[in-house]
């Protein structure tokens, strides 16, 4: 379980998140929306141990993050993919399971990228790979370190609209197979909706959760969930409360 009390984030003069109260329970599919700026990644930055808060706490699983985060608990997904260049896509996947000082397995690494769809890849360049592709190494990477928590920050941010699509199927089949926390920022309401067991709306500055909503989808959730009726009203309720956020 992630847990928030009273978290503020001040720079030397913003405070880009005040007072932020937020319990995830483990297992849980949390999204986060809200207007640029209002402090999405701050606050993901703060849950993983990269940014101290200035007030507040924050818990996973009772450790502090930066403890979780070492002990490798904690995988990143980021919108741009941070891969090494000169490492092939099975060696970028296995190596930072042995930076947190984790045996890696290759065959689970194969597995691994056989199952988002890089079979005949292992060896590739990361330069010698779509951006969806990359993506899909960074996902692999993060799941084969064996954190059960995983903080994504528009991770498919600079992805085209059917990439993003067909890798949002993906990864909402991938939870439901492994079951991690996963906590997901995207700037895209229907992203945050299909993704989501709970989506946060963040208003800002300072930023802090505006609104929550539950997401009732039926499962497996795919592609024919978005020409749904109550999806795309799920999506205008989240979309309104965020223009609400603007007035
Ligand atoms: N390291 C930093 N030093 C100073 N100010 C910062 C720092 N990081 C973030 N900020 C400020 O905190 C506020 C929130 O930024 P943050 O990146 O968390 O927002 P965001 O909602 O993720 O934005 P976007 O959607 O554009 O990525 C902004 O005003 C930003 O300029």
């Amino acid at each position: 379980m992630i847990e928030l009390e009273g978290v503020t984030v001040e720079f030397d003069d913003v405070t880009a998140i005040a007072d932020v109260d937020l319990r995830i329970e483990t297992g849980e599919f949390v999204t986060v929306v809200g207007p640029s700026g209002c402090g999405k990644t701050t606050l993901l930055r703060t849950i993983g141990g990269l940014q101290e808060p200035t007030g507040g706490r924050v818990h996973i699983r009772d450790r502090a993050p930066e403890r979780a985060q070492t002990a490798g608990d904690v995988g990143f997904v980021f919108q741009r993919h941070t891969l090494f260049p000169w490492k092939s896509a099975l060696e970028n996947v296995t190596f930072l399971r042995s930076l947190a000082g984790r045996e890696p397995n290759e065959a689970d690494a194969q597995a691994l990228l056989r199952s988002m769809g890089l079979e005949g890849f292992e060896n590739a360049r990361p330069d010698a790979l779509s951006g969806g592709m990359k993506q899909r190494v960074a996902i692999a990477r993060a799941l084969h370190l064996g954190a059960d928590v995983l903080l994504m920050d528009e991770p498919f941010g600079e992805l085209d609209e059917i990439t993003r699509d067909e890798l949002g199927v993906e990864i909402r089949q991938l939870w439901r197979r492994e079951r991690k926390t996963v906590v997901f920022v995207t700037h895209s309401v229907p992203e945050a909706v299909f993704l989501a067991d709970r989506c946060l709306v963040m208003r800002g500055l300072p930023g802090r959760i505006d609104a929550t909503f539950d997401v009732d989808l039926p499962e497996p959730r795919d592609e024919a969930v978005f020409g749904t009726r109550s999806f795309q009203e799920q999506v205008a309720r989240v979309r309104r409360t965020l223009h609400e956020s603007y007035d």
